[in-house]
């Protein structure tokens, strides 16, 4: 398609004048849900741009599913119900009245748009890439292709593979977003336990803390899919750290731990693998070739916070469960305290703070 650049009616200036509808949907959902906040709500749809994306399979064909696509909204009755996308529901609801206040824009699009808007509420994320244009027809896709988190690290490189061809390398990549993210159904007794101590930031903390010996569980002990972390203490609202033990295993597999361990404290690098492999994801089920490029409607992330990586108060290097055996561990400093860290609830650092639940037809599992 040919690409004269133009300016949108807010000035914005844009490759393809296509792309200036996505303007008014920003700031709809930074309005209506985000609120310009990294918090669970942002986190939920950036959930969600993953596991519409990755229900589709070279294998079994176009009837297994087709990608980002945005079946998720389109079939809310559907893929909700399935146990790996227990609670997705949430982003679900929050998401559909948007395909009628936008109705010039597909539900896959919206998905993929939404959660780049989502990311860049999260200082160090990069400005993702928004490619426009998913067809609106689709099918539901089937049950089994959502990684979950007591699967094999071979079942989950498998899965990656089969979904598009994804490396290990761009496996752990992906991985960066577990940053910003947090469980409610992994442990049923608690709400959004965190897998690092800095929920709220896109930093490398996740890749440092996965590799800590674990001593607890945040709740209840040894859920399906979760095993020790290494800072389970909570109070009140503040839950304690959860660790996914398929995290565990991809920080540990031969196959994935060099790459794991090279994201830390290493911001810049990890920013930009995690853009390059959701470039693919937000494509799969797409020729890139079909769509037209408007990335330049996707917020400029907040900045980083530019605090280099650093092990949680007591906690050090003697913590450290190592396994690649070509790459020297970066030299890391101790935050300071005596005793275990607390992670906040919200992203001001309170206990209480206030999320968005649309209802709709989509409900957990
Ligand atoms: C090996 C692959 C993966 C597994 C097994 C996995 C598993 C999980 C699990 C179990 C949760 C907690 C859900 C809950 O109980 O509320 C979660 C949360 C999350 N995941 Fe993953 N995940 C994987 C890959 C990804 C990828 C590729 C993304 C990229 C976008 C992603 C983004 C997120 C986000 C943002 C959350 C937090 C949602 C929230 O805070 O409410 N995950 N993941
Ligand atoms: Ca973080
Ligand atoms: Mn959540």
């Amino acid at each position: 398609k040919p690409a004269r650049p133009t300016f949108c009616s807010d000035g914005t200036r844009v490759t393809n004048e296509a792309c200036c509808a996505f303007i008014p949907l920003a700031q709809d959902l930074q309005k209506t849900i985000f609120q310009n906040d990294c918090g669970e709500d942002a986190h939920e749809v950036i959930r969600l741009t993953f596991h519409d994306a990755v229900a589709i399979s070279r294998r079994q064909g176009p009837r297994a599913g087709g990608g980002a696509d945005g079946s998720m909204l389109l079939f809310p009755l559907v893929e909700p119900e399935f146990s790996a996308n227990n609670g997705i529901d949430d982003s679900v609801n929050n998401l559909i009245p948007f395909m009628a206040r936008h109705p010039t824009i597909s539900a896959g699009d919206i998905v993929q748009f939404a959660g780049a808007v989502a990311l860049s509420n999260c200082p160090g994320a990069p400005q993702l890439e928004f490619l426009a244009g998913r067809p609106n027809r689709t099918i539901a896709a089937v049950d089994g292709l959502i990684p979950e988190p007591q699967d094999s690290v071979t079942k989950i490189l498998e899965r990656f593979a089969d979904a598009g061809n994804f490396s290990p390398f761009e496996v752990v990549s992906l991985l960066a977003s577990h940053s910003i993210a947090r469980a409610d159904k992994v442990d049923e007794t608690i709400d959004a336990a965190p897998f690092d101590s800095t929920p709220f930031t896109f930093d490398s903390q996740i890749f440092l803390e996965v590799l800590l010996k674990g001593v607890g569980f945040p709740g209840t002990d040894n859920n399906t899919g979760e095993v020790a972390s290494p800072l389970p203490k909570g109070s009140g609202s503040d839950t304690g750290e959860m660790r996914l033990q398929s995290d565990f295993a991809l920080a540990r597999d031969e196959r994935t731990a060099c790459f794991w361990q090279s994201f830390v404290n290493e911001e810049e690098f990890m920013a930009s693998s995690f853009k390059a492999a959701m470039a693919k994801l937000a494509v799969l089920g797409h020729n890139r070739n079909d769509l037209i490029d408007c990335s330049d409607v996707v917020p400029t992330p907040k900045p980083a916070v530019r605090k280099a990586a650093s092990f949680p108060a007591t906690k050090s290097a003697r913590d450290l469960e190592l396994t690649c055996r070509t790459l020297r561990f970066p030299t890391l400093t101790t935050d300071r305290g005596a005793t275990e860290t607390l992670i906040p609830h919200c992203s001001d650092g309170a206990m209480n703070c206030t999320t968005v639940q649309f209802s709709g037809p989509a409900t957990d599992t």
